[in-house]
């Protein structure tokens, strides 16, 4: 193999490993010991233009599989802050020096997934320490959970320990549908889901964060195994590879010593015949022995060319399997790819709605604010959020309440142009982004929008329903994407605020060349 290839060779597998490594993070010694045996392939050496290609076309599949991983652990980082926050309004004896240790602990572990049990069970601890730290131990036996929910109830705060529940659980339902599990795990998380926003009492909040922590344990589960398998075959698939070139090089090695074997005993013969001739005293004993040397040169000649073809042919036979593993080899890349995009697609699709989640609309909104900034095209923004949903699950029920979180998009779909793009963020709550489109004209859409969903016959059981929406919308400024949410979020709370069912608007608009 030349310097260059063997150089090019370095180089994709160095960044295939450092792909691997950084998706194996964390993992157990199996995956850093498939690692280090790509590193040991890369010393051997191996086909590197074929090499090259098939990790080519992986590398970008990793690529979106670590961003996808990277939203859901922001995601997750937002949950154990949004947990910090419920402590703090809750109790008021927070220990400040446990509360920044875990606050580091999450700085330090967020990214990583085998962590997030240990970083929940943290939380617990940091919950258990602020009761130690209040209120004398009481008589009665409650659990951890309940005494501080307990405590909320005092006046002074915000919430009440029913809301406090809720929005612990609300925190955690938002954390599982972001957790990418396999389609089959969909029931098992739509229950724990119902359990968590059907839960009013505390004594069953720990069994339900510890169902929580068991499917976070099943997510690692699936990532570990799929990387190991992966890293397994690919590493295969590297050693046969390995394999073919080695024998592929003996066989040329052969030929090219065939050669030269057959060079210096032709010299000899030709030599021989030589001073054969020089030293024949007549003609007779010079025919003998021209005729005696021209048949060793005419069997050394006739060996030779049966070596050739023998070895030719081990040579083809070689470079046909080597051509035919490369081929399996890219067969198996390319179902990894299909595997990985399903993957992908259900890591971004909402499984209720079949809408576009927030993973989704996070991966999307900043590139469409920075090339609407860039190119000087408006971009609106709306937020919407269902009226009073809390008295549809109350009333009808959460299946009924489910039914309604359908039927919404649908109803939002009939007033929307083909542009503009429609995710549910989370809970009852959807975003709509218009692209190209100025305040005003995402200001007619989304009264359109509104009418759409108020005049909808929805009905659970055959009885009428009236379901309405507020909807906050902004247009981008010159301004960073947190500003801009922000605007439009301000926005539906004052739709919310002033009666509901209506759309509000942030006038900032910004400045155009006329
Ligand atoms: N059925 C169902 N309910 C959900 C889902 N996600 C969130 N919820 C519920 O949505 C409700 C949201 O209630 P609130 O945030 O109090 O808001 P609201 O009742 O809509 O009131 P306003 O927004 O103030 O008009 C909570 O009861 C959640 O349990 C879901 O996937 N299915």
């Amino acid at each position: 193999m030349t310097d260059i290839s063997q150089d090019k060779l370095v180089n994709a597998l160095r960044k295939a490993v450092s792909r691997t490594s950084l998706l194996a993070e964390g993992n157990d010694p199996e995956l850093d010991s498939a690692i280090r045996q790509i590193r040991v392939q890369i010393s051997k050496g191996a086909d590197a233009a074929a090499i090259q290609t098939i990790l080519d076309n992986v590398e970008p599949l990793l690529l979106k599989v670590d961003e996808a991983r990277l939203t859901r652990a922001k995601h997750f980082r937002h949950t154990l802050h949004d947990l910090i926050d419920v402590l703090d309004q809750h109790g008021q004896n927070v220990p400040q020096s446990e509360k920044k240790a875990f606050e580091t602990s999450i700085r330090s572990h967020w990214q990583s997934l085998p962590h997030w049990p240990q970083l929940l069970k943290e939380y617990l601890a940091l919950v258990e320490s602020t009761l130690s730290h209040s209120t004398p131990i009481d008589n009665e036996k409650r659990t951890l959970i309940s005494r501080i929910f307990r405590r909320s109830s005092s006046p002074q705060n915000k919430l009440n320990s029913q809301e406090a529940l809720q929005q612990v659980s609300h925190t955690l339902s938002g954390l599982l549908n972001n957790l990418a599990l396999p389609s089959h795990y969909d029931n098992q998380i739509s229950e724990l889901k119902k359990a968590l926003a059907n839960n009013h009492t505390f004594h069953s909040f720990p069994k339900l964060l510890d169902d929580v922590i068991a499917l976070i344990m099943v997510a690692i589960g699936n990532t570990q195994e799929g990387l190991t398998s992966y890293l397994n075959e690919l590493n295969k698939q590297l050693a046969s590879i390995n394999d073919s070139i080695v024998k592929s090089y003996r066989s040329q090695k052969n030929l090219s010593e065939s050669r030269e074997g057959f060079n210096a005993t032709m010299q000899q013969q030709v030599q021989e015949a030589a001073s054969a001739v020089q030293q024949a005293d007549d003609l007779d004993t010079l025919k003998l022995l021209i005729n005696e040397r021209m048949a060793n040169i005419s069997t050394t000649m006739s060996r030779y060319r049966k070596q050739m073809i023998s070895q030719e042919k081990m040579s083809n036979q070689s470079i046909s399997l080597l051509k035919s593993k490369v081929t399996r080899m890219e067969k198996d890349t390319s179902s990894l790819r299909t595997s990985l995009q399903e993957k992908l697609a259900q890591a971004m699709t909402d499984a209720l709605t079949d809408l576009p989640n927030r993973a989704a609309y996070q991966d999307a909104i900043l590139p469409l604010c920075a090339s609407s900034q860039k190119n000087a095209k408006p971009l609106s923004l709306a937020i919407c959020d269902i009226d009073f949903f809390k008295q549809v699950n109350d009333t009808w029920g959460h299946l009924a309440g489910d039914k309604v979180l359908r039927l919404v998009p649908r109803q939002i779909r009939n007033a929307l142009n083909k542009p503009d793009l429609l995710y549910r963020y989370g809970g009852e709550e959807f975003v709509i982004v218009f692209p190209n489109t100025t305040l005003e004209d995402a200001h007619q859409r989304a009264e359109a929008i509104r009418k759409e969903v108020e005049k909808a016959p929805f009905n659970v059981n055959g009885e009428p329903v009236s379901v309405t929406i507020s909807i906050g919308l902004a247009e981008l400024i010159d301004e960073e994407y947190e500003a801009f949410f922000s605007r439009a979020d301000k926005q539906l709370y004052c739709a919310k605020e002033a009666g509901r069912n209506k759309v509000m608007v942030d006038n900032a608009t910004p400045e155009r060349e006329h």
